[in-house]
């Protein structure tokens, strides 16, 4: 008899843990004998972060976002890699920082897979260092405010992390602003690098006809994708660089939201995995050789990021 896989969907904005989560599902799904694959879905050209999940089964979506232009790719991914692997026990999927989650649920319930897969939860991380400043009208986008009100809507249980970056009184406010928002019933939990109670994030809380039924209510109203003012851009040919220099020059680029890659520091040339997310820079070093790149994502990124960056580098 065919058995319909678990689903866990992890959802959130530009750099606010999603990854971080997601590893730590994997590892307790493997720990109690699972078989996990992962569909992970970025926005820029090039997965730099496929040491962090080895030994996995992957299905890698790249350079666009499952919510707009690469559903139908998703869909068809997915059908294929099920056939193939019949051993499968549980699916995790990551979404683009800016996917709106119910156009994920919305491809995972279409008549080709709503047979051979069943939504669990979706887990919505939010960056709780920059909530406010996100849903600010003077600091942020319209497109932005939107988007993180949407994945907040649509979560089934709420991370409010990177409390390590924050006092109480600003996560008392962001626990008022996303409380406002949430659905009814759903929990919130605080967490740093989320860190949180693994059974809490692998309780069945989705009802998938319940989403159907949202899905239709939300296709009356307003079509939110195709327009979304996203880009990312894969920088190649990266010179060795000097540390101070390059995270300064991450934090002088007002439109950039994230970005993450692989560079070589001087004066060693050294490799380094990097990650650029809530204006912080954070470095890995790394064993294997790999070709340095950058990708930037950001909103209303333009040609002047990347002449920006050869002026200062090169
Ligand atoms: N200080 C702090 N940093 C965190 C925390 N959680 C994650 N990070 C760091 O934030 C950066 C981004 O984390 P990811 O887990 O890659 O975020 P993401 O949501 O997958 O990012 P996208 O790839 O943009 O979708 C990494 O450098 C993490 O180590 C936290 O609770 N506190």
């Amino acid at each position: 008899m065919d058995k319909r896989i678990p689903v866990y969907i992890i959802t959130g904005f530009l750099g606010s843990g999603k990854t971080t989560v997601l590893k730590q599902m994997v590892e307790h799904a493997k720990a109690k004998q699972l078989k996990p694959a992962i569909l992970l879905n970025e926005l820029g050209a090039e997965n730099v972060e496929k040491q962090l999940f080895d030994n996995e089964e992957m299905i890698e979506l790249l350079d666009g976002c499952i919510c707009c232009t690469i559903q139908e790719d998703m869909k068809e991914e997915l059908v294929a890699f099920l056939e193939k692997r019949q051993d499968i026990d549980i699916l995790f999927i990551e979404g683009t920082g800016i996917a709106n989650p119910i156009e994920i649920v919305e491809a995972l319930t279409h008549p080709t897979l709503i047979n051979k897969v069943e939504v669990h939860t979706i887990i919505g991380v939010v960056d709780s260092s920059r909530y406010l400043e996100f849903q600010s009208l003077f600091q942020s986008s319209k497109e932005i405010r939107e988007m993180l009100k949407d994945q907040v809507k649509a979560s089934s249980l709420l991370i409010l992390n990177k409390k390590d970056l924050i006092n109480e009184k600003e996560m008392k406010k962001v626990i008022e602003r996303v409380e406002r928002l949430k659905q009814k019933g759903v929990e919130i939990v605080q967490t740093s690098f989320g860190e949180v109670d693994k059974e809490l994030l692998f309780l069945k809380r989705v009802q998938t006809e319940e989403w159907t039924y949202q899905k239709h209510s939300h296709e009356h109203g307003h079509h939110h994708h195709h327009d979304h003012p996203f880009q990312a851009i894969k920088l190649e040919h990266i010179p060795a660089m000097d540390k101070r220099m390059f995270e300064k020059w991450l934090k002088d680029q007002p439109k950039l939201l994230r970005a993450k890659g692989y560079i070589a520091l001087s004066p060693d040339h050294h490799l380094f995995s990097f990650q650029f997310a809530s204006g912080y820079l954070q470095l890995t070093p790394l064993d294997e050789k790999v070709v340095p790149c950058l990708i930037l994502i950001g909103a209303g990124l333009d040609q002047s990021v990347v002449e920006s960056f050869r002026n200062r580098f090169s």
